[in-house]
């Protein structure tokens, strides 16, 4: 069997009139939501282990969802560290009467398996295998670089704000 077979999960539903928001579109919180749940299901799906999200992070909402769309959400594991998994999720939505898919919404999400005890618990490492996969993995480590600058800059700003 691949060993990367349970690397990436897709669910799919359709948005409901209970998801919409004041101007008639799908709520981005209600996006947040199922991003969120996609990334569950990729994490506990590769850890087979009880997950929490860590850190969300560079979320874009590029187009709209309308109420009525079959909504799609890819989430794809990117890179796993001892007990944490980086998670993509890419985010589709088409009228069902129509074929033409719009990329609605992106997020990179980190989520760490846990042990019974509530503990990070030790998973099997996610090894990039094919060219797609590798440039996530490449785009997971660039990321968190990144957020490790940001979080020297948020720190010397936040003790600013302490006085
Ligand atoms: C399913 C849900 O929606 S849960 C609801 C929302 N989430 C939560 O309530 C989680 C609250 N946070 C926590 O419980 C803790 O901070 C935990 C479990 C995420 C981490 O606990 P810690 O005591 O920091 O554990 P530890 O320092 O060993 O870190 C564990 C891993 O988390 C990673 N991690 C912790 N915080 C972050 C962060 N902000 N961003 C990215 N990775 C992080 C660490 O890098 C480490 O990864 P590694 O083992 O792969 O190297």
């Amino acid at each position: 069997m691949n060993q990367n077979a349970d690397a990436d999960i897709t669910l799919r539903f359709l948005a409901e009139p209970s998801d919409v928001n004041f101007g008639g579109n799908v709520h981005g919180g209600n996006v947040m939501k199922w991003i969120d749940h996609a990334g569950y299901t990729c994490a506990a799906n590769w850890s087979s282990a009880y997950c929490v999200t860590a850190y969300v992070g560079g979320i874009r909402f590029l187009k709209p969802i309308s109420v009525g769309d079959l909504v799609e959400l890819k989430a794809e594991l990117m890179h796993t560290g001892r007990t944490s998994m980086h998670i993509s999720v890419s985010v589709h939505a088409r009228n069902p009467r129509d074929r033409e898919r719009r990329f609605t919404t992106h997020c990179i999400l980190v989520f760490v398996a846990l042990d019974d005890s509530g503990k990070p618990l030790r998973i099997r490492d996610f090894e990039p295998v094919t060219e797609h996969s590798k440039r996530l993995n490449a785009y997971a480590k660039r990321m968190i670089e990144l957020r490790e600058q940001l979080q020297t800059e948020s720190q010397s700003f936040l003790s600013t704000m302490e006085a």
